[in-house]
């Protein structure tokens, strides 16, 4: 394993930003006048090979371990492989990146089993106001095939336990903490300890954090599950990339399409998935009793 290179970074009147080309990992989006929005582990691994903690991880070709189960590395191949910039463009209020992958560059035999397709995969990064996100995969060989996604956010948040994350209520989901398939979310969803749960909802989600005076404002395209994560004290005391302390500080929610959702590809077909981040400030009361 050597050290990552450098992130690529962006700037523009609107935001600023940073990616690696390794997973075509976002690691940065500061959009102007606000405080950054994505959480990067202080004590993450930055290596080949090793996947990064925090930012937006792309999750390719599947989701965990798999539809089925048993696929390995955990959440696919993409988010350690260094993928290839296409072109890059900036204007006075956007900066703009194209990166792609393909079939050719999955090189080890055991990511070869498991997903033997031609693809091509194109990530298309925009930092301005908002942060946009669009995954596009084309299946070019003969055969067709199913594979999952998620473009994995990790949100810096004031404090989890103090936050609300509203847009899912009455969305069924898949409880991973307590192993429960259909579950029904009622009302907002607010944080006490570890939290993993595949939704099945196509709308648009908010994090409202009162602590930072904010509202983050999460809008999808074709993504039919939105997974929220948080490890919660314990599990994350176990984790040397965030620790007893850090879990307070992020939440993930993601834009997937995993499960019944995986996206089924003809020969020739393409499924685009998209994920667009914006800040609002508020000026909601820290002290406003939970709902
Ligand atoms: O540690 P990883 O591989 O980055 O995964 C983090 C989490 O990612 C979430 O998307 C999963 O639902 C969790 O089960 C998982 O623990």
């Amino acid at each position: 394993m050597s050290e990552l290179p450098e992130p690529r970074l962006f700037s523009c009147a609107d935001a600023t930003g940073a990616v690696h080309d390794q997973g075509a990992h976002v690691i940065d989006w500061i959009p102007t006048g606000h405080a950054p929005v994505l959480w990067l582990s202080p004590s993450t691994a930055l290596e080949t090979g090793k996947p990064v903690r925090g930012g937006v991880p792309i999750c390719f070709p599947w989701f965990a371990d798999g539809a089925e189960g048993g696929r390995e590395p955990k959440h696919g191949f993409a988010r350690t492989l260094p993928w290839h910039v296409e072109s890059r463009e900036s204007s006075d209020h956007e900066a703009m990146i194209v990166y792609r992958l393909s079939d050719a560059d999955v090189t080890e035999p055991a990511h070869q089993e498991q997903f033997p397709y031609q693809f091509e995969a194109y990530c298309v990064v925009r930092f301005g106001t908002e942060l946009s996100l669009e995954l596009s995969v084309t299946n070019t060989g003969e055969r067709p095939f199913d594979f999952e996604e998620a473009l994995h956010a990790y949100l810096v948040v004031g404090d989890v336990r103090k936050i609300r994350v509203e847009g899912l209520d009455g969305a069924s989901y898949r409880d991973k903490v307590l192993d429960r398939e259909d579950c029904v979310q009622e009302g907002d969803l607010r944080f006490d300890g570890e939290t993993d749960r595949v939704y099945r909802s196509t709308g648009d989600v908010a994090v409202v954090d009162p602590v930072l005076g904010r509202v983050l404002r999460i809008r999808k395209k074709n993504s039919g599950t939105t997974v929220v994560w948080n490890p919660g004290a314990e599990t994350a005391a176990a984790m040397p990339d965030v620790g007893p302390d850090g879990w307070t500080d992020f939440v993930c929610v993601e834009g997937a399409n995993t499960h019944a959702d995986a996206v089924h590809l003809e020969p020739e077909e393409t499924h685009s998935m998209g994920y667009r981040l914006s800040v609002e400030t508020t000026a909601e009361d820290p002290g406003r009793p939970p709902a």
